[in-house]
């Protein structure tokens, strides 16, 4: 052993007792990634001075990381003046204290804080899967109440989250309830190529007062974007997740305050917190995360009311607006006995203003079912099928800032449905489930015939029937089990899925197809695996290539471990698995347990050909930049209130 490990297990022998020690000699052993006391984070124990004085935990179990991004809203608000506003730095201190928000005696276990490196950071208790979320909380200054927001705050959130995507497994944004169906519905469409949830929540009684729903929202929110890959931009309210562009603010004095008339919700969170999997949207995507903050502001909701003049209609569409959403009656309707009115719709659709038919009913979708539908589509209005308002308008502020698309490209994307924003053509429904040969030849035998045992039987079943099909390459197989309604993305009970299984053997097609269905790169087995470490593990080049094109990365922790890895590759010579793990997008330059670099290893032994590899590859700067608050210095900038973070070297 060499001799600052040595160094280190010395301190660790001073800290602990005899059987824990062996316990933790035995786990370096096998540098088990589910420790809960992580290797790297044992690694910087000895001087973590909270160490001393409390039992580290060598349990199993597995951290999910999530960022807290503090927007204002009245669940960090409290009364002056008989008013309630935002109050700034109070939400950490005040969840500190709530043991079901944060978990203290663990915190000092685990050094949670001198291994983050940050205040900021809290850890929930334990889940009933066994899984501990650590969160950090990045507030804004100041912070608002939603109503003060603009699309400005909106590409403020947007590059937030893109600059700590790779260091976070989900993003709960905290965000007043007011405006947040718009927040919500433009963070879908800016978000592109999305793979983590993003989940906007809030409260209608601040998180300080006895009765609040702030404790539970937040609680709900983040057992969610921690524990399950829901590729979504979601709203969590009144124990409900919902797709961010299906929802609107329904209710002001109720904790029930959204509804999502359109799409059933996506999770719900009762005994157990179950997730409707058939509901989920996903990118489909072979292309990374960006999130695009270009938005065009001459966007404007316009309401139709008996009587309305064709003045207000003209002066509402004179330039410089270039989007309308029309709020129509019914199922998108509008007086078809007034010319004057029409003809003014007419005249701005022509001079290229895009003006899109939504209805004003909560619940329904446009239809050209009368007559006073179809004078909208001769007057040349776009169908906004079931979108909501908050939707269609936050469609047109990104689609009409996309700078290389025509007016006929912009029209199109603007009938398309983009992030599930709208129920599509019923036309290519699907199979039905009991149209499989296959699930009823097994019903029968089992005599059952409800659909809900139908569809329980299908998701117990398929999961490693797909895993199966994905091991030899099978796309046809694939092709069947999802046209029985199958969810190829599923786990199974060993939460690996048909992408873990494809990237493990190979199958460089079978990868491509599966991410086209919108498999998600970023899920986990029980082992913390990922289709990524799967295919360097067993050496697929070409898949490594494809799945870091998606997105696909190593989690902060591989990163710190992959040092030791890379040591031992060099010491062998071997540089095949030296490139993939170079692909892969480890850092060649990270030092193995000991201290020493790969390229020093291989010095050491001699291995010439490595060493002139990676001096090759290995760079000065860090080439995964995290957006963490260890890897990052923060600037807090008094004038401007924007919190800034530069990218810093990393290093042990
Ligand atoms: N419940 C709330 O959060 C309402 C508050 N006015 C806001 O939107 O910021």
């Amino acid at each position: 052993m060499a001799d600052s490990t040595f160094d280190n297990m010395t301190s660790l022998a001073r800290a602990l007792s005899q059987p824990k020690l062996d316990l933790i000699e035995a786990n370096d052993v096998h540098l088990s990634r589910n420790a809960q006391l992580h290797p790297c984070r044992r690694r910087k124990l000895s001087s973590c001075s909270s160490f001393e004085h409390v039992e580290p935990i060598t349990s199993p179990c597995a951290e999910a990381r999530v960022l807290v991004i503090n927007t204002g809203g009245t669940i960090g608000m409290t009364l002056h003046d008989d008013v309630l506003a935002p109050k700034a730095n109070a939400l950490v201190n005040s969840l500190r204290k709530l043991p079901i928000l944060h978990d203290e005696l663990y915190a000092q276990q685990t050094c949670l804080y001198h291994y983050y490196g940050s205040d900021n950071t809290l850890v929930l208790p334990l889940s009933k899967n066994n899984k501990r979320i650590v969160y950090n909380i990045l507030e804004y200054n100041p912070l608002l109440d939603s109503s003060n927001m603009t699309t400005d705050d909106w590409g403020r959130i947007g590059k937030d989250i893109e600059r700590n995507y790779e260091s976070y497994d989900g993003f709960v944004i905290l965000h007043g309830t007011d405006t947040m169906a718009y927040t919500a519905s433009a963070l879908s469409f800016m978000c592109e190529h999305l793979g983590k949830p993003i989940i906007l929540t809030g409260s209608q009684v601040p998180i300080y007062e006895m009765r609040n729903d702030g404790r539970d929202n937040l609680l709900g929110a983040l057992l969610i974007a921690g524990q399950f890959v829901i590729p979504e931009v979601c709203l969590y309210f009144y124990n409900k997740l919902y797709r961010g562009n299906r929802v609107t603010k329904v209710d002001a004095g109720s904790f029930n305050a959204f509804s999502s008339p359109n799409l059933p919700p996506l999770a719900t969170a009762e005994v157990d917190i179950t997730i409707n999997w058939d509901t989920v949207w996903r990118a489909n995507t072979t292309t990374k995360f960006q999130v695009s903050t270009d938005l065009n502001r001459n966007v404007g909701l316009l309401r139709l009311f008996p009587g309305i003049t064709a003045d207000t209609v003209k002066a509402f569409l004179q330039p410089p607006m270039e989007g309308v959403v029309l709020e129509t009656y019914g199922s998108g309707n509008a007086p078809d006995n007034r010319p004057d009115l029409l003809e003014q719709l007419k005249r701005a659709t022509d001079s290229g203003v895009i003006i899109m038919n939504c209805t004003q009913c909560l619940r329904g979708t446009v239809s050209t079912s009368y007559a006073t539908g179809k004078v909208l589509i001769d007057a040349g209005l776009i169908a906004g099928g079931d979108m909501t308002p908050e939707a269609a308008l936050s469609k047109l502020s990104y689609v009409l800032a996309k700078k290389n698309l025509d007016l006929n490209a912009k029209k199109k994307m603007m009938s398309q449905n983009l992030r599930g924003e709208m129920s599509a053509d019923l036309a290519g429904a699907k199979l039905c489930l009991t149209d499989s040969r296959f699930i009823q030849v097994i019903a029968k035998s089992l005599s059952i015939s409800c659909k809900e045992e139908l569809e329980a039987i299908r998701d117990a079943l398929t999961p490693p029937l797909a895993c199966a099909a994905a091991k030899i390459g099978d796309i046809e197989a694939l092709e069947a089990l999802k046209e029985m309604g199958s969810n190829l993305c599923l786990g199974d009970y060993d939460g690996r899925t048909p992408l873990h299984v494809a990237a493990s053997e190979g199958h460089l097609k079978l990868v491509q197809y599966l991410l086209r269905l919108g498999a998600t790169v970023y899920a986990k087995d029980r082992y913390g695996d990922t289709p990524l470490c799967n295919a360097v593990r067993f050496r697929h080049k070409e898949v490594v290539k494809l799945l870091r094109q998606t997105g696909a990365h190593f989690s902060r922790d591989e990163l710190e471990e992959a040092g030791t890895e890379l040591c031992s590759l060099a010491a062998s010579g071997d540089l095949e698995a030296l490139e993939i793990w170079s692909l892969a997008g480890a850092d060649m330059n990270k030092p193995g347990y000991d201290g020493h670099t790969a390229v020093q290893v291989a010095q050491a032994v001699g291995k010439m050909e490595a060493v002139a590899f990676l001096a090759k590859h290995m760079n000065n700067k860090h080439k995964t930049v995290f957006g963490d608050f260890n890897e990052y210095d923060q600037n807090d900038d008094d004038e401007s209130g924007v919190i800034e973070f530069t990218a810093r070297p990393s290093g042990l």
